[in-house]
């Protein structure tokens, strides 16, 4: 990785991203919290602990310490999340224990989400083990969990003290699981960096053993750790934190009414960028051209650009109706202007989001 860290700029709640050494500066960090009397615990999940079962224990954690919970989508539930705050009740943990999330986008939104509740809020820290959260979920503070009803409907922003990037944990990483990493890398190229995006056309094919790769992960934490920084809690008026929700509002639908782990979210993600530009064509922001291009660069890293089976029409937008961005009834979408320019659009005639879900 590079050798440089990242700040995150948030007045008293400002963190550090680091890039080099991760593994040292999190023993060190364990230590520290030891030192001065506090307790630490994890929450991990089956699959990452099998693959790497000793990067703890080096870290200085202890096993009665970590909480294992079955992999994938399922665990963002209200049952794996009282589940969690059990664990640390029974341990009789107080407010001065650590909450580590180790693990992709869904453990570190569950364990942000259950240091943010428990005891109304304990220190929290970020070992993302995937490129998707490596990239994009352990910045910025969003936690939650899922509901029946919708994707990530519960939760609170709650910041991590510290994200420990550690690219050597991906060499694990099962091929599909970084393919989907790639669709988030890809929407940072198409909300917010078109030299990005031509860089990505040109590395296709960029594995975890890539020389670009860490260069890649760190332009994607630059952009996020910077629009955080200017609308932690998304409350912009227009542009803002929303815009990092470019493909999402797609993306969360097809999630949902698929049942969740059908599609992986990188899945959903790269499905829903390639509508939000057929999206941006139709309002007249794009040439039609666009669409062939990301279509061509979501396809190259090995991610679908449509649905595998069609979903029932009410549910999705029904799905959409609950997606967080809506305002008064009426759905927000992020669009672009151009690729690697992002904008909020309000007002989008429901009509026209039915006819881009007949092409999905
Ligand atoms: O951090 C953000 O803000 C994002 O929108 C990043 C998204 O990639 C991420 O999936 C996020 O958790 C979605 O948030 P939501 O508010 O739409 O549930």
């Amino acid at each position: 990785m590079s050798t440089e860290s990242l700040q995150v700029e948030l007045a008293e709640r400002s963190y550090p991203i680091h890039f080099s050494g991760s593994h040292e500066l999190l023993k060190k960090e364990v230590h520290r919290l030891r030192d001065m009397g506090r307790s630490v615990r994890v929450i991990s999940d089956a699959r990452v602990l099998d693959a790497q079962p000793d990067y703890l224990a080096q870290a200085g954690f202890k096993d009665s310490e970590i909480l294992s919970l079955p992999p994938g989508e399922q665990s963002k539930s209200v049952d794996s999340f009282s589940q969690a705050l059990s664990f640390l009740a029974n341990q009789a943990c107080n407010r001065d224990c650590a909450l580590f999330a180790f693990g992709g986008g869904v453990i570190g939104d569950l364990a942000g989400y259950v240091a943010a509740s428990y005891l109304r809020g304990i220190d929290f820290y970020q070992i993302p083990t995937t490129l998707l959260s490596m990239v994009d979920s352990s910045v910025g503070g969003k936690t939650g969990i899922n509901l029946p009803e919708g994707k990530n409907l519960v939760g609170a922003f709650w910041q991590p003290k510290a994200v420990y990037i550690d690219s050597t944990l991906l060499q694990s990483l099962p091929p599909r699981e970084f393919a989907a990493g790639m669709a988030e890398v890809i929407k940072y190229g198409m909300l917010a960096d078109a030299g990005l995006l031509s860089d990505l056309e040109d590395y296709a094919g960029l594995s975890a053993a890539s020389e670009e790769l860490p260069d890649v992960v760190r332009r994607c934490c630059a952009i996020k750790a910077q629009v955080v920084a200017d609308d932690e809690k998304e409350t912009a008026s227009s542009g803002g934190r929303a815009l990092l929700n470019l493909g999402h509002t797609f993306a969360h639908a097809i999630e949902n009414v698929a049942g969740y782990g059908e599609y992986l979210h990188g899945e959903a993600v790269a499905i829903g960028l390639v509508l939000a530009t057929r999206l941006s064509v139709e309002l007249g922001q794009l040439h039609t051209e666009s669409v062939e291009r990301v279509e061509s660069i979501i396809a190259s890293y090995q991610l679908p650009t449509r649905l595998r089976d069609p979903l029932p029409m009410d549910q999705l937008m029904l799905a959409m109706q609950r997606d967080k961005k809506t305002r008064g009834g009426k759905l927000r979408f992020v669009s672009m202007k151009a690729l690697g320019e992002a904008i909020t659009s309000d007002g989008v005639d429901p009509k026209l989001v039915e006819e881009i879900w007949t092409q999905a």
